[in-house]
């Protein structure tokens, strides 16, 4: 293999994940900043995107995709799900592999990703934190070790500013103890209750969410029973292991021509 950097482009340059993975890339020895993306009418357009820290990368932020992405290998994107889908298109025309971060994804969108990835590889997770992933098995477990006479609830907290729900980690959860159950998530989840529910029905998986302040990411799942209750959590005090995660599945690409993954095969978890 090269030792060469690995060349990386981030996508949504100023936002707080893609000036978390900048400074992460900066930080990486064996990485260097390719490129760095953001919509067009960005008072961040143009400006050096290591700027932000004091920092001088040589790499101005651009609107325009096919320069953005000229000199890199992989392009890491925490953006909104259409801005990921015109980023895939580019990427796929220009050979450049992908980290997929964002949430909020379609079916459809997920689809057109998928099918992607049968000419480009890319890793895709709603959570690149290795002790979200880990807690993924946890579930796992747990869901097949309660199956009978618990009732399973999924509460999530975020900052003000997210603006999907449930959070992309959220519904993993949900996806990951309904296929230990034996169940698809889409016949059994509960996202609301208002006025006369009537009794909760045991076989749902129900969804709460939390929007405020600057929370920066809690996931809990309940498995909730008679006289007892068990909660498996996970808490985020920082944007660093997004990061250091998406870098980590960025250098995991390296060697990789074509595939769909998740950081269950970046982190050795399967
Ligand atoms: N997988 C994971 O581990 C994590 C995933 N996320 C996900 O990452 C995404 C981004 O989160 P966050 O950084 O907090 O959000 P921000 O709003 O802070 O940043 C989003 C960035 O993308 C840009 N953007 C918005 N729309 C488009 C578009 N259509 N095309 C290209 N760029 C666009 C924004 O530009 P502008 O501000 O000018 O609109 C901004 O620079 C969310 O989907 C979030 O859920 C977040 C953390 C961890
Ligand atoms: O928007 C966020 O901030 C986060 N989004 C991801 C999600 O939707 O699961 C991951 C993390 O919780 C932070």
């Amino acid at each position: 293999m090269s030792n060469a950097p690995l060349r990386i482009a981030v996508a949504g340059a100023s936002g707080r994940m893609g000036r978390m993975l900048i400074e992460a890339v900066m930080a990486a020895d064996d990485c260097q900043l390719a490129g760095a993306l953001d919509v067009p009418g960005s008072p961040a357009l143009g400006q050096d995107a290591a700027g932000f820290l004091g920092r001088t990368s040589g790499v101005h932020i651009t609107a325009d995709l096919k320069s953005g992405l000229a000199n890199a290998e992989v392009l890491i994107d925490f953006t909104r799900p259409e801005g990921t889908m015109a980023h895939l298109a580019v990427c796929r025309e220009l050979g450049v592999k992908l980290v997929i971060g964002t949430t909020g994804l379609s079916d459809t969108q997920k689809a057109e990703i998928a099918a992607q990835a049968k000419h480009i590889a890319i890793v895709q997770s709603p959570n690149m934190s290795v002790g979200v992933n880990v807690l993924m098995r946890l579930l796992d477990v747990a869901a097949r070790a309660l199956s009978e006479g618990y009732d399973i609830e999924i509460i999530e907290a975020h900052h003000r500013h997210k603006v999907d729900a449930p959070s992309g980690t959220a519904l993993a959860m949900g996806e990951t103890i309904a296929a230990a159950l034996g169940k698809n998530l889409k016949d059994c989840a509960v996202y609301a209750r208002e006025g006369v529910t009537g009794e909760r029905d045991p076989s749902t998986i129900g969804f709460a969410t939390i929007r405020g302040g600057d929370i920066i990411g809690d996931h809990t799942a309940l498995f909730a029973g008679t006289g007892e209750r068990i909660e498996i959590s996970h808490k985020s005090g920082s944007r660093a292991g997004y990061a250091q995660g998406s870098v980590r599945a960025a250098r995991f690409l390296r060697d990789k021509q074509s595939g769909l993954f998740t950081m269950n095969d970046v982190l050795g978890l399967r």
